[in-house]
């Protein structure tokens, strides 16, 4: 089975990538997810500065996924601009590079997105802007305010003259879906809607000491895994069917090659990996692209791109 994936100006060996956050802060991680067998790969989402992030502990796995306050840790925009400098490189050969922005203000955002659009690998770069990071205290998530997400975008698309694409937070309503959309389809340069982020604000209690998990926001965190499988899939259809100009990238609750198959599915044309990637490292590329692939071919599809969007409802 055919398992590439042309899409945003880029062929792509497979759907698979990494999710921000996770196995992507350093080089280290970075070369090893390039040497993995995912079909691309995204860097930590970036501040102007680098920071420490919250204090510790700020992530817990648990037996159906994960909870995390990280809280934007990460080596600052030049270390990963840096690093697309030696690696990010054309042709078939390579593995384009996303790049992710989280600024911690707007002008931070625009400010580290003019930079890219002038950085000498700029054309191996895809942008995903991020506004949904749940976890900086007193930052409420971008994407949960309609008003803040068309500044941002009026910002960033008044500087980046690339395509680019944004990630987005679980949505849970109808109206909400609608709301967002047509926000973002007021940009056609919005290229591509990574959905979802972690499910922000969960609360994981360890009841052998009546105590949170983890440290931050007196434990509350972004919940990730199979816990986010069903809001992943439903935010990645409902954007598909809004937004039909627009790519649309799968994150949440990716365990198997099936989960990814469902995003494929739902509309996903890429499939990120997050818990199960921090869980068994990037060796799970290689299982999760072997299983994509063995479902595929019993199902008799020719390629993976056959299945996108393809889910069925019941008449
Ligand atoms: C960029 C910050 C994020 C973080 C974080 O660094 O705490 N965790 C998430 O689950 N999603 C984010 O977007």
């Amino acid at each position: 089975v055919d398992l590439s994936v042309s899409v945003l100006g880029h062929t792509f060996a497979n759907p698979l990538m990494n999710a921000a956050g996770v196995c992507c802060s350093t080089t280290e991680e970075l070369d090893s997810l390039l040497a993995s067998a995912s079909g691309t790969l995204i860097t930590k989402s970036c501040t102007a500065q680098q920071r420490d992030g919250n204090p510790a502990p700020r992530f817990k796995p648990l037996p159906l996924g994960s909870i995390n306050s990280m809280g934007l840790p990460n080596e600052g925009y030049e270390y990963y601009a840096e690093y697309v400098s030696h690696r990010a490189k054309g042709g078939a050969a390579a593995k384009p590079i996303f790049f992710s922005i989280s600024g911690m203000t707007m002008q931070d955002s625009a400010d580290m997105a003019a930079k890219l659009a002038a950085h000498p690998q700029g054309a191996n770069v895809l942008l995903e802007l991020n506004l949904s990071c749940p976890n900086v205290p007193g930052k409420p998530q971008i994407g949960y305010d309609m008003q803040d997400m068309r500044r941002y975008l009026e910002a960033v698309t008044a500087v980046y003259p690339r395509p680019f694409g944004v990630k987005l937070p679980p949505y849970f309503d109808m109206a909400h879906f609608d709301q967002a959309a047509e926000v973002l389809n007021a940009f056609p340069s919005v290229a591509f809607l990574t959905c979802i982020n972690s499910v922000g604000n969960g609360l994981v209690i360890d009841d052998t000491c009546d105590t949170v998990a983890i440290k931050p926001k007196n434990g509350f965190g972004g919940i990730g895994g199979e816990y986010v499988l069903p809001t992943a899939l439903a935010n990645v259809n409902a954007f598909r069917t809004r937004c039909p100009e627009k790519v649309i990238i799968g994150c949440g609750g990716v365990l198997c090659g099936r989960d990814a198959y469902q995003h494929l599915l739902a509309g996903a044309s890429l499939v990120q990996v997050g818990t199960q990637l921090w869980k068994e490292g990037p060796d799970a590329f290689r299982r999760i692209r072997d299983e994509l692939q063995a479902h595929l071919a019993r199902k008799g599809y020719g390629a993976d791109r056959d299945a996108i969007g393809k889910l069925k409802v019941i008449e």
